[in-house]
């Protein structure tokens, strides 16, 4: 049978790694495929920019509409990054009835259900597995393998950069801007590295996450999002003082009123095995009613590891070239018609346990009127530690631990908290992983 040709667009890292990965292994690729697969035109945005990878043999241009509309390409590889132009990309690709690859989550994130809604209308496949978790095949995994499942919930350290940096804040006593330009140069980062460190990269995957696992539509608008570039040196050493590490996670959950969907910084006991998923490494922990609970494990970025995730997606493009599009497995792992829209709930409404860090006067009585307001509220603290007063000042930081509480009601304690005289400034709070029991 004569090679499937594909198009990539973008010549970055995931784009470089992709070319260089179906090269290697361009021989076993084309036995579990079916048909050899090769890389006949690219575009990017330099052409004689020097690159880890060999461009000799492609149609290169710096016109990437030009890949798309080319009627010997039958596979576009969407690896640009960005909503505005892979969005226009990726649907002109599908109304000329080509398949795509894409490891952008942003994409899918915000423009997920347009896209697979016009692939499904043109019965071309949108294939993302690397668009979650680098190199893990966690959309294989729930779209497939647990689609036996109720799922019940998911936990995930899903943006490579802010793992990267938290473990070598705690690791090395490293500062923060100096991990983040480490994580830019080994490729880890997104083009505007906020989206690691404010939590959007994680909230864009989380959304993917929850549309596949609970058959509810792409709401990313919907997501709480909180990143980690609040957190300080202090609070990394008072957790693992307590026991515990700070890890980003992206939580989604089935209750009996709806969906929560939230990402932020999260305490987790430092004996779970999420707690130890460390560097650039992600971990998504998913609890479902017949397995229980399955974790995966992998690289979440850098080029050859997200490469692993793009040519495994033109692979299963491959084999299924020929499938009747009714009898593929759905984009959204529920079929088109069967999606439901399930209530997202706010954060208000999640019940969590809390760490809570403050500067308090160091004076008698000011820890029992932060007391007296916790029962009021209905808070019951589990852990307390009082610290040295700071640099001789007469402030003491005081940290505590919480036991579940409603997040409303935590608000409504911190504002009376913060309205003390004997506390200076905010109070600090990062909610704790309860979610195994
Ligand atoms: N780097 C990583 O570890 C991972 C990245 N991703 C996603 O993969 C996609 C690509 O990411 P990277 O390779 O890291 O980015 P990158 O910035 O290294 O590469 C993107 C490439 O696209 C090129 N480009 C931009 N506009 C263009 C245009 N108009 N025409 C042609 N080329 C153009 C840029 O010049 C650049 O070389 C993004 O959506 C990213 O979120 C997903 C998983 C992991
Ligand atoms: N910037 C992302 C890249 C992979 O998705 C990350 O750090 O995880
Ligand atoms: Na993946």
């Amino acid at each position: 049978m004569s090679p499937v040709k594909v198009g990539i667009l973008g010549l970055g890292t995931v784009g470089c790694g992709t070319l260089n990965v179906l090269r290697r292994n361009a021989h076993e690729i084309a036995r579990r495929a079916g048909r050899e697969i090769i890389v006949t035109h690219a575009s990017a945005r330099t052409l004689d920019k020097p690159r880890p990878c060999d461009t000799q043999s492609l149609r290169l241009t710096n016109q990437p509409m030009e890949v798309v509309n080319d009627p010997e390409v039958s596979i576009i590889v969407e690896l640009i990054g960005g909503t505005s132009l892979a969005r226009d990309l990726v649907l002109q690709a599908i109304n000329d009835g080509k398949h795509v690859v894409t490891a952008n989550k942003a994409l899918i994130a915000l423009h997920g259900n347009e896209i697979f809604n016009a692939a499904q209308q043109k019965g071309v496949m949108v294939a993302f597995e690397a668009a979650v978790a680098g190199g893990i095949p966690v959309i294989k995994a729930i779209r497939e393998g647990l689609s036996g499942n109720s799922i019940q919930w998911l936990a995930g350290i899903i943006n490579g950069t802010s793992n990267f940096i938290l473990t070598e804040m705690r690791d090395k006593g490293r500062d923060f801007d100096s991990v983040l330009a480490e994580a830019q140069q080994l490729g880890y980062a997104e083009a505007d590295p906020r989206f690691d460190v404010e939590g959007i990269d994680a909230a864009h995957k989380l959304t993917i996450l929850a549309s596949i696992a609970f058959g509810i539509p792409l709401q990313f608008d919907k997501v709480y999002i909180e990143g980690i570039s609040n957190i300080t040196a202090e609070d990394v050493s008072y957790a693992t003082e307590l026991g515990y590490r700070i890890k980003h996670l992206g939580i989604a959950k089935r209750t009996a009123e709806g969906v929560e969907l939230r990402a932020h910084p999260t305490l987790i006991p430092y004996r779970r095995l999420l707690a130890n998923v460390d560097g650039v490494m992600n971990g998504v922990l998913i609890h479902a009613d017949a397995v229980g609970s399955t974790l995966y494990y992998g690289a979440g970025a850098g080029a050859e590891p997200t490469a692993s995730a793009v040519v495994a997606d033109l692979v299963d493009v491959v084999r299924t070239l020929t499938t009747d599009p009714e009898n593929r497995v759905p984009h959204l792992a529920f079929q088109p018609d069967s999606i439901s829209e399930i209530p997202i709930l706010p954060i208000e409404s999640v019940q969590t346990a809390y760490y809570l860090r403050m500067m308090a006067l160091d004076r008698v009585g000011v820890l029992a009127q932060v007391a007296t307001i916790l029962g009021q509220c209905g808070i019951s603290i589990e852990a307390l530690i009082q610290k040295e007063p700071v640099g001789g000042a007469d402030k003491v930081p005081v940290v505590m631990l919480t036991h579940s509480v409603q997040e409303a009601q935590l608000n409504q304690a911190i504002s009376q908290i913060e309205a003390l005289e004997g506390i200076s400034g905010s109070v600090i709070r990062i909610r704790m992983d309860t979610l195994a029991g």
